[in-house]
This record gives C-alpha cells, structure tokens and sequence, in this order.
C-alpha cells in the first residue's frame, strides 16, 4: 500500500508503552492525540499496520455520506461479526445490502411502527414493573431485558416463550462478549480457535437459527394476523414480486437483536445517570409527561409528539454517551480529502464520541443541557450515524427510548448512589456500575 500523506502519526512506540491502559478503556488515549495533533491522525500499530482516526465532522460527512460510495464497512462487521450473525443489514455490503436496505425500510417508517407502539409499551411497562423501589440497584440488567423484550415482542408478539427469548438474549450476549474479546486481544485468536470457544459460539447461533426458524414456520403456517414486524418483513415483496428467504430473514433477525438491543440500553442507563445528576429536568419531564397524557389519552404517537422535551433529554445523553462511539470505514479506491490522500484500504475510524464533545462544535461540551436541542440541529452530531447506513431503527430506538423514560419518571425520583458515571468502551459504549435508586413519586 502507498503511504497515507498529510496526517501526522502515532509511533508504534507510543502505541505499545500505552497498551495495557488502551486495553482498560482507549478514549484517554485517543482524545490525548486528537488535542495534540489535530482532529485527525494515524495510529502505527507497526508491522504495516496503520489507522486513521479522525474526530473531524467534515471528513465523517465525506466518508458516510458525500463520496459515500467509495467507502465500505470494514472487516470487523462485514466479516467478524458475520462470523456469528450471518450477513443482515448490519453486515452485508454492496448489491446484497442495497436489497435488503430497500425490502426491510417501510417496515420502519413512523406509519408502520405506529401499528406496534402498543406492544412496545406492554413490553416496557412488564419490566419497569420488576424495579426494586427504594434500593441501590445497578439498572443496566432492568435495561438489557427491557430493550430485548421491546425488540422480540415487537417482532413476534407472543409467539414465542420466555426459556427461548432468554436462550436468544443469552447467545446475543455471548456472541458480543466472543466477539469483543476475539477484537481486543488479536494475539490470542490462536487460543479461542484451539480451545473450541469460538466453537461453542458458532453452535449457540446455530441453535438460536433453529429456535427462528420454529417461529417462523409456524407463523407462516397459522395465518393468523398478528400485525408485528414478523408480519411486516413476511408480507414484504423485492422489486420482482419474490419474499424473503427463511435463511436471510433469521440473518435480518439476528441482527435486528444485536443492533437493537445493547445500544438501546446502553442509551437508557446514561439517561437515567444523568438524569439522578439532575432534579430540575426529571421535574420538566414529569411536567411534560403529565400534559402530554391528558391530550393524548391513549394514542401513544400522540404523547410521543407531545414530549419534546424527553427527547431532547434523550438526544443530549446520546450526545454525551453515543452507544455506537466509533464508525468504521475503508475507501475502496484511493481518495483524496482536504490536502490529505488515502490510498485504497485505509482503514478510517470515526470517533463519534469525540465529534460530539468537541469544543469547536458545541458550547460547555462536557455539561448536559437538554435545551441545546431546542434549534434542531444535526450538524456535528451523528447518534445513529449518517448517510444511506444510517440506522435502520432509529425512530423504533426513540419512541422506546421517550416511553420508558416518560414512564419511569413519573412513577420514581431518581438519584445517585455514587458521583461518578462510569464507562466501558467494547464493540458499544457501555456504562459500568450504573448504580441508582428509584424512589417511588408521592
Ligand atoms: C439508541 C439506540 C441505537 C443507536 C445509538 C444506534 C446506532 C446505529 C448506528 C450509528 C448505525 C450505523 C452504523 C454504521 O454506519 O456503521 C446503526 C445501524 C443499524 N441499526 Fe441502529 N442504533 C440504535 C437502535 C437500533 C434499533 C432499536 C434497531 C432495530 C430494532 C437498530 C437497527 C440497526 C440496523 C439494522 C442497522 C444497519 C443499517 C444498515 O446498514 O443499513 N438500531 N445503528
């Protein structure tokens, strides 16, 4: 490969004495080199190995959206994460994914996701149920069920029992935790292949695609209507009349669990640490909530439209804490961007962590203000990123996101056991410790 020009670098050296605290959590390091040398610049990880990072929104828009054309997923998703998930959304690339992208979209556009608000409140409302009032609990496992149900009840209703959902969110998880460590410690690939743990994923998966494909069968046996994204991807046709395939719906399946779930509870548990930081906003919302349910009795698009408010509280946490912290992208051909020249395979990591605190881009960066929201920006902020890849499930995301959070604070008050939020960077941006208390509301 010729050499990446106009960037300055990272030595191997620095890379290496820095190690072990890049393995704990590699922001520290990543937002150090940013202030020093610029918003974006090479890590050499020697042996021919370089990546790009950048912190600068013009060249993510040029990556994820401009010239988006020339510039593919990397290996991690179109082939790690495959590895695991099959080749859904998420992971597929190219003409595959253009025909996916096109069947599965109307699927969610707000009109159809209207139809299923219902079953993602029943959902929402069964675990908020099982909040231990009064106590110090850690909320991210309330969260994690939570954002599984929301996903498996919204795609089957009840179609399927709960020792299978907990096999699926149990092997979703596991796949993640493989995965994460397969990508962390590369060195020790040799050893997750030999001593059969990378294996023992592949059967877990295998056994979820059956559990699928059960579901999916007696679905289309029953024909009974059941109006849930099942349905929905069933009853869909690609441009020459032809239905999906059982083997590329469980893919689609799969992934809709991984994308859907870890970054919606992810997203949920910071909004509720930041929100024990601060009274006045639980106050605003249960302010907002009160009056938007008056007016929209129980028409829950109604009261998600009424709430401006709680989005914008959850629009800031993801400002702050976005759950898919980094994107990842390869330029196919040689590209050439602002004075800087990427040969073909460079590899470009997109901090969307570091966008979205950068100074020149917003005010006070590190203070979370709700009402910074209330021109609506997008400029410099890419939760669910940008471009024709841009989240498939966003508005599902939000809409599940302003409930629970409308429900939550209007049965408890909030507060902070301890100070400190607490992150974890892996494959998503975790919280660690999220301990709180939930004090039920006079
Ligand atoms: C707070 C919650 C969420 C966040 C922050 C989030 C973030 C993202 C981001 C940043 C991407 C783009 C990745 C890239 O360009 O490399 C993405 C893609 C995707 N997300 Fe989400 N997501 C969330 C919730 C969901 C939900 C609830 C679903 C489905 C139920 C979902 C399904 C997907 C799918 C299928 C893709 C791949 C789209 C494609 O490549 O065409 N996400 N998400």
């Amino acid at each position: 490969m010729e050499d990446i020009k106009g960037i300055p670098t990272v030595s191997p050296l620095r890379f290496y004495t820095n190690a072990r605290r890049i393995l704990e959590n590699p922001l520290p390091f990543h937002h150090e080199n940013f202030e020093e040398l610029g918003d974006t610049f090479i890590l050499n990880l020697g042996f021919g190995r370089k990546i790009v990072f950048t912190r600068d929104s013009a060249l993510a828009e040029y990556a994820l959206q401009k010239n988006q054309k020339n510039f593919k997923k990397s290996d991690i998703q179109t082939k790690e994460v495959a590895k695991y998930l099959g080749h859904g959304l998420l992971t597929s690339e190219g003409e595959l994914w253009k025909k996916q992208r096109k069947l599965i979209q109307p699927t969610f556009n707000k009109k159809q996701l209207e139809g299923i608000l219902y079953k993602i409140k029943d959902a929402i409302l069964a675990e908020l149920d099982k909040i231990e009032p009064g106590k110090p609990i850690d909320i991210l496992p309330v969260f994690n069920d939570l954002a599984f149900q929301t996903v498996v009840k919204s795609l089957f209703s009840s179609a399927i029992g709960q020792p299978e959902i907990n096999k699926l969110q149990n092997t979703t998880d596991s796949a993640q935790r493989m995965l994460a460590k397969e990508l962390r410690q590369p060195y020790l690939n040799w050893y997750f292949k030999l001593s059969g743990k990378i294996n023992e994923h592949l059967e877990m998966t295998k056994e979820a695609r059956e559990i699928l494909k059960k579901v999916i069968r007696e679905r289309k046996q029953s024909k009974e209507k059941h109006e849930d994204l099942l349905d929905m991807l069933l009853d869909s046709r690609y441009e020459d009349g032809s239905e999906i395939t059982e083997d590329q719906l469980i893919d689609e399946i799969l992934v809709l669990f991984t994308a859907g779930y870890e970054t919606s509870s992810n997203a949920l548990t910071f909004t509720c640490e930041l929100l024990a930081k601060n009274n006045q906003i639980q106050e605003k919302i249960i302010e907002e909530v009160r009056q938007a349910k008056n007016l929209a009795e129980d028409d829950l698009m109604v009261l998600y439209t009424k709430c401006p408010y709680s989005q914008k509280v959850i629009k800031e946490a993801l400002r702050l804490y976005p759950p898919a912290y980094f994107l990842d992208r390869v330029n196919i051909e040689d590209d050439e961007f602002r004075g800087k020249s990427f040969p073909a395979g460079t590899n470009i990591l997109i901090s969307l962590y570091e966008i979205h605190r950068h100074k020149d881009n917003w005010t006070d960066p590190e203070t979370f203000n709700p009402e910074r929201f209330n021109e609506s920006r997008t400029e410099n902020y890419y939760p669910f990123g940008a471009g024709p890849r841009k989240c498939i499930g966003n508005n599902f995301a939000m809409y599940e996101m302003v409930i629970t959070i409308a429900e939550l604070v209007s049965r408890y008050q909030i507060s902070e056991v301890k100070k400190e939020i607490q992150i974890q960077p892996l494959i998503t941006l975790k919280p660690k410790n999220a301990i709180l208390r939930f004090s039920p509301r006079k």
